[in-house]
Formats: structure tokens, C-alpha cells, sequence
């Protein structure tokens, strides 16, 4: 269990993280999201012990990290992949950490067989791909065996195959009871592997709740329906006193009726209908919803754009090239 109380930090005048209170709990796979600049990496370092809270405090098990006896049985992180000697092999690099923690060596061959890197064990670390070093920052976390797991943006760099696998080994520990922390700018990894989500803003809080509620509360969810008897479907509809908005090729959109009612309504009316389904917005949505406000660094994207090209147009650019 990890547990927050009014958690801040301040950079000079910059309140990078400001009053945070929420708890991260055991058994499910919480996900940590915030726009750009939100305070998450803040958040997990001071966690960890590696930064200083301005105010409040930030508690593994009960304990400030620095309280902890052996920190690396109680919380594996990782936060930054390429944080590691990397003159070391990958083996020598997990064995320093080991030995450093009190941590038996056999668990040294352990983790590399989790990650898949056994075949790569001699090699130096510096000659890794960004996804093998990912995985290599992952053995380190697991080293100790902890019940709590935190990993900031653990996807970056790993291909599909890689993305599925820390997909499947977060949720697997998350099963076995432990408490999974994870931050992720991948919307859609995340809606597959978050049961719970905190989201940050301008280092503020703004949902503790689970994956189903926040998507539920921060977006549209409506009934798509058409028809080939759209006129008639239309009467129906309205007769009935239900709103109906045009979307375009035939398409209906209904908001506040499940498609249940809607299908019960307009089988009554021996109607026709080549579609009737529910629509609910994706966890992308629904956070550009909710982080629209907190949004710190935004893309031009009123700037007349050449034909063609979808970025945005600097006179700078320009005057570059002539
Ligand atoms: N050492 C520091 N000194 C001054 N400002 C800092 C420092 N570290 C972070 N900040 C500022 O604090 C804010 C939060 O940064 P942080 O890296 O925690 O955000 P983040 O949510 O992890 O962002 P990202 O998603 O881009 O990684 C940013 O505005 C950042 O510029």
C-alpha cells in the first residue's frame, strides 16, 4: 500500500506537485496519468525517497522510504531505463544491485529469465536497445521480490510484442496481491491495463477512481442507430419524446436511453434497423476530457498549415529554407 498525504514540492515559485492525497492499493493495477508537466515523475521520486517534499508526506507500508529496512523488498521501480552503468553487463549490473540489497544472487538469473534477457546476460548494458534496457530496469524492480511495484512509462520503446508482455506481467502481479503503480501517455495500453486510475493536473488531483467510473463521468456515452425507414424512425422517436441528433449519413445519435429502451420502442413499431449500438468514448477521450484545462504545454495549431501537411507553420521555418 502506498498512501499520500497532502503531498507537495515546490520548485521556487513552480508548485510541481501541490496538496496530493490518494492511496495506491493491493491486488489491482492502479494507472497514474496527468498531461505533460503534470507531476507524475515528481510524484513516484518522492515516493521513492529520491526527492524532498515541500509539505506532506508520501508512505510505503506506513514508512517514509528512508524508514524502510530493506527499501528494494519492499518497492522496485522503474523509473528511469537508462539510469545504469552501462559498462556493466546486464547480469553484473542486477548482482551489484543484489548484493548492495541483501538480495540472494540467485535471484539474479531469476529475473533475467522473467524479462527475457538470459540470452543477452553477459552483454554490456550500453549496447542495449531501449526496449531491452527497459527490460532490464524491469529485472531490477522485480529483484527484491516486493509487494509494491511502481514503473514510470515502462512501454516506452518496447514494441508490440514487448507492450503485450509488461501488459501481462503487470496484471499477473497485480493478481498475486501485489500493489501495481504505473504511469503510461499510452491511453490505449492503459484502458487494458489499469483497473483504478489517479489523474493529475497542474500537480492537483483530479480523479481518484476506478477505469469503468472515470470514462463513465467524463464523457458522452450515447445509442447510434440507423435506418433504412430513417423518416418513419424519426416520428417514432420524436413522438416519443426522445432527443435525437443528426450525425450525418443516415446516422442518429440518442443520448440518455439505453439501447435496450430504444430497441424495445422501435421493434413496437415494427421498424427496420441496420444499426443499434451502444457508443461509449475510449479512456483517450475522456482524459483530454478532464485534462483539457491542466493542459500546460499546447501545440499551435491555429497557424495557417502549407496544403497538404497537417503541422504547424512557423515564419521562422520559412525564412530558414530561402
Ligand atoms: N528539478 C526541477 N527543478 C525545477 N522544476 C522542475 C524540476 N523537476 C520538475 N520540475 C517541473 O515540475 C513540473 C512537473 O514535472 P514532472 O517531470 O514531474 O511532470 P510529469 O508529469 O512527469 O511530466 P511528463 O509526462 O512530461 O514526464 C514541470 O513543470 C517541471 O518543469
Amino acid at each position: 500500500m502506498i498512501e499520500l498525504e497532502g503531498l507537495t514540492k515546490r520548485y521556487g515559485e513552480k508548485t510541481a506537485v501541490n496538496n496530493l492525497t490518494f492511496s495506491v492499493r493491493p491486488g489491482i493495477v492502479t494507472g497514474f496519468l496527468g498531461p505533460n508537466g503534470a507531476g507524475k515523475s515528481t510524484t513516484m521520486r518522492m515516493m521513492l525517497g529520491l526527492d524532498n517534499p515541500s509539505a506532506g508526506s508520501a508512505r510505503i507500508d506506513g514508512k517514509h522510504y528512508a524508514q524502510l529496512k530493506n527499501p528494494l523488498r519492499h518497492i522496485g521501480a522503474l523509473l528511469d531505463a537508462k539510469a545504469m552503468h552501462g559498462g556493466r553487463s546486464a547480469h553484473n549490473h542486477l548482482l551489484c544491485l543484489a548484493q548492495s540489497n541483501g538480495i540472494p544472487r540467485s535471484r539474479v538469473d531469476e529475473v533475467l529469465d522473467t524479462v527475457g534477457l538470459t540470452a543477452v546476460a553477459r552483454k554490456k548494458a550500453k549496447g542495449f536497445s531501449l526496449g531491452m534496457g527497459q527490460r532490464l530496469g524491469i529485472a531490477g524492480a522485480l529483484l527484491g521480490d516486493p509487494q509494491i511495484l511502481m514503473f514510470d512509462e515502462p512501454v516506452n520503446g518496447l514494441d508490440p510484442e514487448g507492450i503485450h508482455w509488461i501488459r501481462n506481467l503487470m496484471k499477473s502481479l497485480a493478481a498475486g496481491g501485489r500493489t501495481v503503480f504505473v504511469s503510461s501517455h499510452l491511453m490505449s495500453e492503459m484502458a487494458l491495463t489499469a483497473d483504478h486510475l489517479v489523474v493529475i493536473g497542474q500537480g492537483r488531483l483530479l480523479a481518484d477512481t476506478s477505469m469503468a467510473d472515470f470514462i463513465r463521468e467524463n464523457s458522452r456515452s450515447y445509442v447510434r442507430l440507423r435506418s433504412p425507414q430513417r423518416e418513419r424512425l424519426l416520428d417514432v422517436l420524436h413522438a416519443a419524446g426522445v432527443t435525437v441528433v443528426e450525425a450525418g449519413n443516415g446516422t442518429l445519435e440518442v443520448d440518455g436511453h439505453s439501447a435496450e429502451e430504444l430497441g424495445e420502442l422501435i421493434g413496437s413499431h415494427q421498424l427496420v434497423l441496420h444499426e443499434l449500438s451502444p457508443q461509449q468514448a475510449s479512456l483517450e477521450e475522456a482524459f483530454m476530457q478532464l485534462t483539457a484545462e491542466s493542459v500546460e504545454y499546447h501545440a499551435h495549431t491555429e497557424a495557417p498549415a502549407a496544403p497538404g501537411w497537417g503541422g504547424s507553420w512557423q515564419q521562422g521555418d520559412n525564412e530558414k529554407g530561402a
